[in-house]
């Protein structure tokens, strides 16, 4: 006798849509930038705050460059983060738990929007008090690589406006420019356009933590 084959076999996994994440793909599409509040719950980015500052205390971090070889002092003038690189080889389980988020939503993007995004990187960054990064762009010259900026803030639930560190994005509305103000609170993750949208943080009056990173295609 035959048996009979159950259909289940060959059905596809149902896709199952995120709401987040298609908040995530509106937002970018209408206004190339989405803020997501309580992206990563608190415990995650309770451990990922410790994790960068475990690693700042080893001494681990460099103070951030810009480009390629520049005068230290130009450096400071612009950009006076120190930053840590993230080896997505050699993670602890924070970094994992950081990690099993950004490839659940790199896949969705890729999967509903062929994004195709091949590669992320991404770095630990602490702004000592009074540092800031001028307005800028993520893309290098002859290097548009770089899809997706994102940052997400590891500072603790007492974060204040006052703390200053605002991410400030430069939005051309039909020719005219506004300023959309972010506040780093902890577990809110931006994403933005990096070859689109200018942006900068400014100055800093408590250090301030966080994870940066980009969304690569090749
Ligand atoms: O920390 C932020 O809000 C943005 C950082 C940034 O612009 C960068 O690292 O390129
Ligand atoms: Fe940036």
């Amino acid at each position: 006798m035959i048996e009979a084959v159950p259909n289940q076999l060959f059905e596809e996994i149902p896709f199952v849509e995120n709401p987040v994440y298609e908040q995530i793909i509106q937002d970018i599409g209408l206004q190339k930038f989405s803020i997501i509040d309580d992206f990563f719950s608190s415990e995650i980015v309770s451990l990922l705050r410790q994790s960068l500052q475990n690693k700042h205390e080893e001494d681990r971090f460099k103070k951030a460059a810009i480009g390629n070889r520049v005068n230290e002092l130009i450096i400071k003038s612009i950009r006076g983060d120190h930053i840590l690189w993230i080896d997505e080889t050699k993670t602890n389980p924070a970094e994992d738990l950081f990690f099993s988020q950004i490839n659940d939503l790199v896949s969705y993007l890729n999967k509903t929007c062929f994004m195709g995004i091949l590669h992320k990187e991404f770095h630990y960054a602490l702004y000592p008090k009074g540092t800031f990064y001028k307005r800028h762009i993520d893309t290098f010259q002859n290097d548009d690589r770089r899809k997706l900026s994102f940052v997400c803030y590891l500072n603790t639930e007492d974060w204040k406006p006052e703390n200053g560190g605002e991410l400030v994005l430069y939005i051309d509305d039909h020719g005219i420019e506004t300023e959309k103000v972010i506040y780093p609170f902890p577990g809110r993750i931006v994403i933005f356009e990096s070859q689109i949208i200018e942006h900068e943080v400014k100055p800093v009056e408590t250090e301030r933590l966080s994870i940066t990173g980009w969304l690569k295609t090749r």
